[in-house]
């Protein structure tokens, strides 16, 4: 045996024979056809043996890491072959370096036995002596580079006495080699697309599935289910409904779904954050005002509970509400009406309320900071919304539907390995779907390449210690090239502290809006606030309000 050097081309290269020009041109024209490895690898081994006699060519391929053979690495065997029974193929599996095939594959260089009787090396492993001729056999085996790696071996049986040149049949070997790489490389090619398009397939189900969940509400475990069927079940009453849950839990979401699968539906659905009224607005802000009510009432406003009116109204944060406005709530409650500020008329008004809060109000009741009697009133109704450590089974729902969101929103088609989606089930989630939705959307403006793996996504999770990650405008937004791996900066809260309405000075704010580049939900974050509670501190020009 001895390893072939490359054939040399010469400047005077004979013209193709007869047979070669139209093995040249059947295969082009198979390529042009069909580029599946089956028909033209195939094909191309039926004619290099009907054609110039290079016969029982056979192609062996490394077996896939993943593939279903479950072999040893390195194992090879035959994938496509011609004049070779399904028992010859079946057998044709070759350890690392094991017999001729074997070597190619590790050398990467061409092996010419001239005759097979005299070497030790040849296996006989597929077909036995005795199916081949009396006469000399030779064994001609020849590497298939993809991007200059060895994927695979083109093989055939030669006789050897034989009116063609040698020389010829291997120069032609070889075209047939770097013509079946090519083929498998875009094989390979067209299977990691496919591959890209099946997940981005499964996300769009799973994002059509998920769209068509109630109201947007998204999940399917018991805990979850128990709430919408409550919340389905209080829907058309008039009584109010108190939501308890963790901050991020989907008090919101779950106060629009009340009022969209109520009668009320057509008629406006009002949200007042508690939280970010200054107490000496309250009354105003809820119940209007006058003309002249107060300096600078140049004209009457009418308040959140007027706007409201044949809908809903949305307290949310209802605990930071101060004493003396829960004395006039109460009374609306009770009697359909409001004052406005600085007038008399009682103003009837059809409204329900949906009040929210993460706070324990029988604490703040005990404490004196909650009346008792409203909080019976609000009390008549509560649905408690579970945290997403109760629900860990929707982490993989909740986290394609924002993939999907965010990889939409900024033309991206990012996704995570199952190992990922594994690694976001076991996160404890402390700010619960809004923080899910923030690392989700971090990730996807973020991530290296299309694929998140579970250790990639380590970064983007906050540290369970510090209860921290960075902000996204810490990193570079939208950018085109790789992002690197983005500084952990303590930054915004987890969890957001429901601060004071004077946490923050004017200046503070504004500096965090120019740092943020003027996007007022981001600088809220920043500082753990709504983008509600920031924007009115800002309008009100904090700490003055
Ligand atoms: N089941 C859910 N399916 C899909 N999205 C959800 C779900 N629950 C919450 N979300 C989303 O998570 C985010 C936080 O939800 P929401 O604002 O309703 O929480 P919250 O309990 O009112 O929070 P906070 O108490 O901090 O105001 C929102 O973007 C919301 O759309």
């Amino acid at each position: 045996m001895i390893p072939n050097p490359s054939p040399k081309r010469s400047l005077a290269t004979p013209p193709l024979q007869a047979q070669e020009q139209l093995l040249m041109r059947e295969i082009i024209g198979l390529i042009g056809k069909s580029l599946a490895p089956g028909v033209v690898l195939r094909e191309m081994l039926h004619l290099l043996s009907e054609l110039l006699g290079l016969n029982r060519g056979r192609i062996v391929l490394v077996d896939a890491p993943d593939s279903a053979q479950n072999s040893p690495p390195g194992t090879s065997r035959i994938c496509f072959a011609y004049g070779l029974t399904k028992a010859e193929i079946a057998r044709g599996i070759y350890a690392p370096s094991e017999g001729i095939t074997g070597r190619v594959l590790a050398t990467g260089q061409t092996m010419l036995v001239q005759d097979i009787d005299a070497e030790p090396q040849f296996l006989a492993r597929s077909v036995t002596r005795d199916q081949l001729p009396q006469e000399t056999v030779a064994f001609i085996a020849l590497p298939i580079l993809v991007n200059g790696a060895t994927v695979g071996v083109l093989a055939c049986h030669r006789i050897r006495s034989r009116q063609r040149r040698l020389n010829d049949d291997m120069a032609l070997l070889k075209i047939m080699a770097t013509l079946a790489g090519q083929v498998l490389q875009l094989q390979d090619l067209m299977q990691q697309q496919t591959r890209a398009l099946e997940t981005r397939n499964t996300l769009l189900t799973h994002a059509l599935d998920a769209a068509a969940v109630r109201y947007g509400i998204i999940g399917t475990s018991s805990a979850l289910l128990q709430a919408i069927d409550e919340l389905e079940r209080v829907s058309q009453a008039q009584a109010s409904v108190l939501l308890l849950g963790e901050s991020g839990t989907g008090k919101e979401l779950f106060a629009r779904a009340l009022h969209l699968s109520s009668q009320r539906r057509d008629a406006p659905f009002i949200k007042v954050n508690c939280a970010a009224i200054p107490d000496t607005l309250f009354e105003s802000e809820l119940f209007g005002y006058e003309r002249g009510a107060f300096t600078g009432a140049a004209s009457a406003r009418v308040g959140w509970f007027e706007q409201a009116n044949h809908g809903t109204i949305f307290l949310d944060e209802i605990g930071d509400m101060p004493l003396a406005m829960q004395t006039k709530l109460l009374r609306t409650l009770q009697e359909g009406t409001i004052v406005r500020l600085g007038g008399k008329a009682e103003i009837k008004v059809d409204v329900r309320l949906v009040a929210a809060t993460h706070r324990d109000l029988e604490t703040d009741v005990a404490s004196g900071s909650f009346r008792r009697d409203l909080f019976y009133r609000l009390n008549v109704i509560p649905i408690r919304l579970p945290s997403l450590r109760e629900r860990r089974e929707d982490i993989h729902t909740l986290a394609i539907h924002f993939m999907n969101r965010a990889n939409q929103a900024n033309q991206r088609n990012v996704y995570l390995s199952p190992a990922a989606l594994t690694r976001l089930q076991e996160h404890p989630w402390p700010g619960n779907i809004r923080e899910l939705g923030n690392v989700i959307e971090r990730l996807v403006l973020l991530a290296d390449g299309p694929m998140v793996t579970a250790t990639e996504l380590e970064r983007f999770l906050p540290t369970e210690a510090g209860g921290t990650f960075t902000t996204l405008a810490s990193a570079p937004v939208g950018a085109s090239t790789p992002a690197k791996p983005a500084p952990r900066a303590p930054t915004a809260p987890l969890v957001r502290d429901y601060l004071p309405a004077n946490s923050h000075t004017r200046e503070e704010l504004q500096q965090t809006l120019a740092q943020h580049g003027g996007n007022q939900s981001r600088a809220a974050q920043a500082l753990g606030m709504t983008v509600r509670q920031f924007a009115y501190r800002l309008r009100k020009g904090a700490p003055q309000g």
